[in-house]
């Protein structure tokens, strides 16, 4: 696969990642199905949202039904319907958090199943081979995510073993025509650590490159400040994919800060949880206050339900923990992720994307309309 810019407007880009499985405008949001599915709403209707690509979780797939299970189904596009490129994690973040139910060597990660207690282990061999049977279009590089806060000496010893484990990824890695594979920075929030993990990764040389070892409990202030001496240490001509990010107002600083591609679970998540995401800022719908608001969501709702559902029948579908409520507005707001990056990406076109990212911070800072 391959990306190609078309516009700068300071260190944000507008481009395009031509791959196998199609083409995507960039910035883009990957939207978030963990084993297979986006929770609770078909692929078409993802479609709808105008998502292009799509994230899939190693760790989950491999323990159920297992990446066997999937290749012998087609691979993940042909079992989930998605058509679209799917950009697949190497399991790492996964086994990382799963605390003392793993263990970890310099070979890999030996790891007990949540769902049966069963043992698996992972290596940079074995998740690239995952990825590989899950026809993954972007395979991730397997790392090792630290937890913060860490000494500098545990985050340079991770961020070594995790360039270790890159070498052997890539050396795992199946090239294909419009397949590619990530390399991901480590290092925390050191400088110099990060400096040696970027030099490391581009000597081996990626189709792109991620930041990971962020979004971790960090804050804000410290992510934007890793990224504005990281991004630049990567190459110009190649995405750039921030994991694990964010809210709306992260991903504007992201994409300032000269990153192209971001996944977050929050939108979704915030769908299941009555949280509405809008051009004004987030909505409980569960709070009585919209039991007869008759108003749409947000005013610019695009997506496939724009203008057909009321607050208030949001309101009481989650109050009678009905399952179209977790439907329709995790439909809603990935929908409002979407829409979001096509605005800052035409900003970033038009060169006006200071002025827009002020009006962006000034609308979310209003509350509801
Ligand atoms: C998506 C590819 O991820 C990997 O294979 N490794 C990896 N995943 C991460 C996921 C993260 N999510 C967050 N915040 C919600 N921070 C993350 C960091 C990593 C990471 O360093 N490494």
């Amino acid at each position: 696969m391959h990306w190609q810019k078309d516009a700068q407007c300071g260190q944000a880009r507008a481009g395009w990642l031509h791959t196998r499985h199609g083409s995507v405008p960039t910035p883009t949001f990957m939207p978030v199905g963990t084993v297979g599915t986006v929770k609770g709403i078909t692929m078409d209707n993802v479609r709808a949202t105008g998502a292009g690509i799509v994230l899939g979780n190693t760790y989950h797939l491999m323990l159920r039904p297992t990446a066997e299970r999937v290749q012998r189904l087609g691979g993940l596009h042909r079992m989930m319907d998605w058509p679209g490129p799917i950009l697949t994690d190497s399991g790492g973040f996964q086994v990382m958090s799963l605390g003392p139910l793993r263990k970890m060597d310099e070979d890999g990660v030996t790891f007990r199943s949540h769902i049966d207690g069963s043992s698996h282990r992972l290596t940079p061999e074995s998740s690239t081979d995952i990825q590989y049977k899950l026809d993954a279009t972007i395979t991730m590089a397997f790392d090792e995510c630290p937890a913060l806060p860490a000494t500098k000496d545990v985050l340079e010893a991770s961020m070594e073993r995790s360039m270790r484990w890159a070498a052997r990824s890539r050396e795992a890695f199946i090239a294909r025509p419009g397949y590619g594979q990530f390399g991901i920075v480590q290092g925390g929030t050191e400088q110099d650590l990060r400096e040696r993990s970027a030099l490391a990764l581009r000597k081996i040389g990626f189709e792109g490159y991620a930041i990971g070892g962020l979004a971790v409990g960090e804050g804000q202030e410290l992510m934007f400040s890793t990224l504005d001496y990281t991004t630049p240490m990567l190459p110009e001509d190649q995405p750039r994919y921030l994991m694990g990010v964010g809210t709306p107002d992260d991903l504007l600083g992201a994409v300032m800060r000269g990153c192209d591609m971001f996944d977050c679970v929050m939108p979704s998540r915030a769908g299941r949880t009555a949280r509405a995401y809008t051009e004004r800022g987030t909505l409980n719908l569960r709070n009585a206050r919209f039991a007869e608001d008759t108003r749409p969501i947000s005013p610019e709702d695009d997506s496939p339900m724009a203008g057909r559902y009321s607050r208030a029948y949001l309101h009481h579908l989650f109050r009678a923990n009905e399952m179209l409520g977790p439907m329709l507005l995790t439909l809603h707001n990935l929908a409002y992720y979407q829409r979001l990056m096509r605005q800052i990406r035409a900003a970033i076109v038009a060169g006006t994307l200071e002025q827009t990212a002020a009006e962006l911070r000034q609308n979310w800072a209003k509350g509801d309309w």
